[in-house]
């Protein structure tokens, strides 16, 4: 892939926290129409990169483009990002937070929210400290897809959720998804996402270590995603 076919172009990118390169002279293309599992062993740097292609943590150098757009307001607003930690003050219903979203985000679409806090079998007049922690990731996830974006970086968004109920949210994720958008997921639950990803980045020290499509891989090694993944990084 060229860097005219890509949604997301990253060169040379590094990301640093004081004196520590959380990101190391990255380069990823990435293209629109496809579902990337970002992944990779603890503090590799997945956060660290949506984050910053984001435009939520800005000390780095190195160039990025979305859609074609430098970071900024342009692409803030056709990025929707859910962190890893949830930030929502846990003070309020849920309906404060549909009323934000729709306020800040000329994308956000409350039909389509309240759609799926609906089918989460959560209420909008719920307190978010009167939730579990995999309430209130269900609930994030809800206002982060129910955004009409081209991009959406989703960092560990089931982490918090039983095995039972991680189906219904993926389900809900894929569902919702806009076409030709690209949906960039970290997550260590390789095993759970198998069958949804088109694509993956494998990341190491900061860097990528290995990215290719998910078919490919399975075809070349003759095994799991989630096998190739325990052999990558044994090696
Ligand atoms: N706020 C911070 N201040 C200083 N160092 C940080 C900060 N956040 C992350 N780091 C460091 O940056 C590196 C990358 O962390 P990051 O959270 O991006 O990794 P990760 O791949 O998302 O890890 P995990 O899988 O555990 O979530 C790690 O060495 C971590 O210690």
């Amino acid at each position: 892939m060229t860097e005219n076919d890509s949604l997301i172009s990253v060169r040379d990118l590094t990301v640093r926290y004081g004196q520590r390169r959380a990101v190391d002279h990255l380069d990823l293309d990435l293209a629109g129409g496809q579902i990337v599992g970002l992944l990779g062993e603890n503090g590799c740097g997945k956060s660290t990169l949506l984050k910053t292609l984001a435009g939520v943590y800005a000390d780095h150098s190195g160039e990025i483009r979305i859609a074609g757009h430098a970071l900024g307001p342009q692409t803030k607003a056709i990025v929707s990002y859910l962190p890893d930690r949830s930030a929502l003050p846990e003070r309020y219903r849920v309906h404060y937070f549909l009323d934000l979203f729709e306020d800040f985000f000329t994308d956000f679409d409350r039909a389509k929210a309240a759609e799926l806090i609906g089918g989460f079998g959560l209420k909008e007049s719920m307190k978010l400290k009167e939730m579990s922690k995999g309430m209130r990731e269900k609930v994030h996830v809800a206002l982060t897809m129910a955004r009409r974006a081209r991009v959406y970086l989703l960092d560990e968004p089931i982490s918090g959720v039983d095995p039972s109920a991680r189906e219904g949210i993926l389900e809900a994720i894929l569902r919702t998804l806009e076409p030709d958008s690209l949906l960039l997921i970290a997550t260590h639950l390789v095993h759970d996402l198998e069958t949804s990803l088109d694509s993956v980045v494998m990341m190491r020290h900061g860097g990528v270590l290995l990215t290719g499509q998910v078919d490919d891989l399975r075809a070349e090694h003759g095994t799991s995603l989630e096998q190739i993944f325990r052999k990558v990084y044994r090696s």
